[in-house]
């Protein structure tokens, strides 16, 4: 016998992918959006004034997560730049930028500015100037290069939140105050409500077009996922059926397409790993399983230290095979474990509250049952297996010293 490589058992015996396997990945741009196109032509209609070298309307778009916002003003740029080689009367630079990575106002007009400025021994720093060098040098930078800027502000509502809405009352100023070059802003938002924290007149200014953005439904979900399928794999490996099982799932959680398009590439790398020729439901099943033990992965990691302390209690209860939990014993285990870290335990309420906002994320179920002349007490359980969330607390540096304990049956801790 041959010696077997390491990498044999991971090589996949059969792709189910063609050539294009990232025409399921989020940030693939389709030629078509399919039910987005009114939402484009409209785009189009407000921007087709930069090609006649006019400043177009600043534009804001609403709409949940998985709508189509990003794509859709991805696309409409894209075919302006196109169309500005033939048409446009001025010169026009369609900038994009994610206010989750680009998030204060230095930032914002920084990244702006250094469009314009192709010297990198002028470039405005990450940091260091004052703002109001800042500002003058990107609007003379700008009004020199003399054209029509479009300045997309992707999840605009988390810059608002963060750094108020002073940067935006600077962009439009900026236009105002330019000669030669104008400056449109086009804000996505998730969050309908986050005009409410704007000045009035910046609100007035940056809405003077809206355009919103509903969920999908099944259907127009089984349309971008059928699309996608046609590019990305090959004949036959994913049946009507599977996409109509992805669509609908998707469909029930907010009609979020990135939701429908990563269940089906999840589907599919699962088959693909099991050596099957074709996806079956119980692939989107395990696809969907899959995806929702990794969010609530990801939820535990993220939590505070004393809501990891209180997991744990209720993981240390479980694994010792005690089927109850009162949130008064909770609270006992919960005190002994912060004190044994070094920790001051937080108040019962305090360790309530946490138990509810754990609850709600899912982490955790909690239940009433009444246990007739006992009374009435609440069952905690947790959401995934114990092991593994003792093994996602663990990662946590400051508890890892507590990996030893166990409770017994009484509910008592040993160390
Ligand atoms: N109509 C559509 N046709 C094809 N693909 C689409 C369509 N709408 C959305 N998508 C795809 O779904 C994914 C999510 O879309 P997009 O990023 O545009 O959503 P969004 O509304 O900007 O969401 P978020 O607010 O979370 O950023 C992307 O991969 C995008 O290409």
């Amino acid at each position: 016998m041959g010696q077997v490589n390491l990498f044999e058992k991971h090589m996949r015996k059969l792709s189910l992918f063609k050539g294009n396997r990232e025409a399921l990945y989020p940030d693939y741009l389709p030629d078509s959006l399919p039910h987005r196109e009114k939402e484009i032509d409209r785009l189009a209609e407000i921007l087709v004034t930069a090609l006649e070298g006019n400043k177009p309307s600043n534009v804001l778009i609403f709409g949940k997560t998985g709508t189509g916002k990003t794509a859709v003003v991805r696309y409409v740029g894209r075919e302006l730049k196109r169309a500005e080689k033939v048409y446009a009367k001025k010169k026009i630079e369609y900038i994009y930028l994610n206010c989750e990575t680009v998030d204060t106002p230095y930032s914002i007009l920084q990244n702006l500015g250094n469009y314009f400025i192709e010297d990198w021994d002028e470039k405005i720093p990450f940091t260091g100037w004052p703002m109001d060098k800042v500002f003058s040098t990107v609007k003379e930078r700008i009004d020199e290069w003399n054209g029509i800027v479009v300045l997309v502000l992707d999840e605009i509502d988390k810059l608002v939140a963060k750094s108020g809405d002073d940067i935006l009352y600077q962009l439009l100023l900026l236009d105002s105050e330019m000669k030669n070059s104008r400056l449109s802003v086009i804000g996505i938002s998730n969050e309908l409500k986050f005009t409410d924290l704007l000045d009035p007149r910046v609100k007035s200014r940056l809405g003077q077009e809206k355009l919103i953005f509903s969920p999908y439904n099944a259907f127009q979900l089984q349309d971008i996922l059928s699309e996608r399928v046609k590019i990305a794999v090959k004949d036959d490996a994913v049946s009507d059926e599977v996409i109509s099982i992805c669509a609908a799932i998707a469909a029930q959680e907010h009609g979020d397409a990135r939701r429908a398009i990563d269940l089906l590439r999840i589907s599919i790398e699962i088959a693909e790993r099991e050596g099957a020729e074709k996806v079956t439901d119980r692939h989107v099943y395990l696809a969907k399983n899959k995806i929702e033990m990794d969010c609530i992965t990801e939820a535990i990691k993220t939590l505070p230290l004393h809501s990891k302390i209180v997991l744990l209690g209720i993981a240390l209860n479980e694994e010792a095979g005690n089927n109850t939990l009162t949130t008064g014993e909770l609270y006992h285990i919960y005190s002994t474990l912060s004190k044994r870290i070094g920790a001051s335990p937080l108040t019962q309420r305090r360790v309530s509250d946490l138990i509810s906002d754990m609850d709600m994320l899912g982490l955790i179920s909690t239940k009433v049952k009444s246990f007739g002349r006992y009374g009435r007490t609440k069952i905690i359980e947790l959401a995934l297996p114990v092991q593994e969330v003792k093994k996602i607390i663990f990662e946590d540096e400051f508890l890892a010293e507590l990996n030893e304990v166990k409770l017994a049956s009484q509910k008592k801790l040993f160390f």
